[in-house]
């Protein structure tokens, strides 16, 4: 693999110091600057080679279009919802995370939730520190014998269950990818969701946050549950939906939640916050000095690696890239853009909305893929040029892939330069 070249590296957010050291004693000049806004970061991001963030700094689109040295985003953390991965991809800008820095520390808060939500602690320390001695206010109840659901069977849920067992919880479960056979030998025993919900006392959920998991338990699935279930959200605001759990809270179908994470982070609206049997934190599943010493190195000697050639772990777009950039792929995006400007010449004043590209034969998948944006980008490409003086060659839009340098390329005849 060619090695990507990075000179400058700008880290927006409190990451270990580690980060910096193993970046600068490599010959990358680091820039810490903290609290940007928006309008900050896009005046800033075009003079560095790469931006290191938590997940507080939002890498959108807009701060992506005006980063025009950007190569690298590095996630010092595991989520990366909060870079739009799309518009790296379309930029060339590898984004990559460190999902196992931080792991124990997100499920030992997960175990710290669940443990509370039985006891009270939170309220009853509070209580304490209001000068009362409330011992009546504060019955709990044991976890031995009761049933943990865990929507997600992961890095994290993983390591949630194996504690949660060490107190005599029965640990059930439902993942999509996960194969049952594997978590059973975790001793998670996989079902629906449909037949997970009815079954649990307690309910943690540890997936991404998608269009698949968001609202996952909402009025339908909280009805399906026992009364009284107690849930926890230690992975991405939104997965439990938050208007659906207050109304379960209010109505005691709910009798607990422990949440670290938000959909708006802070919350503006602290109904839930407030609530009486809510235990919340502001987002510290990572803020152990164990699991930020851990990411800001992880992140720091990835980087190292990628600059050196050795290696592309933890990039997330990598194989989109890649397969962008590979000889086959390019066939297939140099035929479509060529029948793009054709079908633009003959277009005339008639705008097509719609093209059906029809193959015979065996079409490898990755024609599929890149055939349609290739034919677009030609039409694009001839449509910016149709005004021009006879103009011999059109300019690959700027929306198509840029190869950032040195990514790696399958050995084959060069780019086609248009
Ligand atoms: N609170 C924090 O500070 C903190 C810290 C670390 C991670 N996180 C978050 O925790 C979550 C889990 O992290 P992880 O490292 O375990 O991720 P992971 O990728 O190891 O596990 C996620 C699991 O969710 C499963 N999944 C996907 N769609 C699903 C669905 N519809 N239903 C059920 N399961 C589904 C996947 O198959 C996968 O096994 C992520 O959202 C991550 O961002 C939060
Ligand atoms: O996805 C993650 O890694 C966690 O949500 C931690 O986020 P943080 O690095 O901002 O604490």
């Amino acid at each position: 693999m060619a090695p990507i070249v990075i000179k400058s590296i700008l880290i927006s957010e409190s990451v270990d110091p580690c980060c910096k050291k193993v970046l600068e004693e490599n010959g990358i000049q680091v820039t810490e600057k903290l609290n940007l806004t928006k309008e900050d970061l896009i005046s800033e991001i075009k003079n560095y080679d790469g931006l290191v963030v938590r997940s507080s700094t939002k890498v959108t689109a807009d701060i992506i279009n005006a980063a025009s040295n950007l190569k690298i985003i590095g996630r010092a953390g595991t989520g990366v919802d909060n870079v739009d991965v799309d518009a790296a991809t379309k930029h060339g800008v590898i984004v990559m995370n460190t999902p196992s820095g931080n792991t124990i520390s997100a499920a030992e808060l997960t175990c710290i939730l669940i443990t509370s939500l039985s006891r009270h602690v939170p309220q009853a320390a509070m209580s304490m520190k209001a000068g009362k001695w409330d011992r009546k206010k504060f019955m709990g109840a044991e976890l031995f014998g009761k049933t943990l659901g865990i929507v997600g069977l992961g890095r994290i849920g993983k390591e949630v269950a194996s504690r949660m067992q060490s107190f005599g919880m029965k640990t059930i479960g439902y993942d999509p990818i996960t194969p049952r056979e594997v978590t059973a030998g975790w001793g998670v025993e996989q079902m629906t969701l449909e037949e997970l919900w009815p079954q649990c006392d307690f309910i943690t959920v540890h997936t991404p946050l998608m269009p698949s998991t968001t609202g996952l338990l909402n009025d339908a699935s909280f009805a399906k549950c026992k009364k009284g279930v107690r849930v926890v959200n230690c992975a991405r605001g939104g997965i439990i939906d938050e208007d659906s759990l207050l109304r379960a809270l209010e109505s005691g179908q709910c009798a607990g939640a422990g949440l670290d994470v938000f959909v708006e982070e802070p919350p503006k609206n602290r109904a839930l916050v407030d609530h009486p049997n809510v235990i919340s934190c502001p987002h510290l599943g990572a803020s152990t000095s164990e699991a930020q010493a851990r990411c800001g190195q992880d992140i720091a000697l990835q980087i190292v690696d990628m600059v050196k050639g050795k290696g592309l772990v933890g990039a997330v777009n990598a194989q989109v890239l890649a397969s962008t950039f590979c000889q086959e792929s390019q066939q297939w995006i140099t035929l479509g853009e060529a029948m793009g400007a054709v079908l633009q010449s003959c277009a005339s004043s008639k705008p097509c909305s719609q093209v059906h590209i029809t193959t015979q034969g065996q079409q490898p998948l990755c024609g599929k893929r890149w055939g349609s944006p290739g034919l677009g980008a030609g039409r694009r490409a001839r449509a910016a040029g149709a005004g021009r003086q006879r103009v011999p060659t059109a300019r690959r839009p700027r929306r198509t892939p840029a190869v950032p340098a040195g990514l790696p390329r399958a050995p084959g005849p060069a780019l086609p330069r248009w």
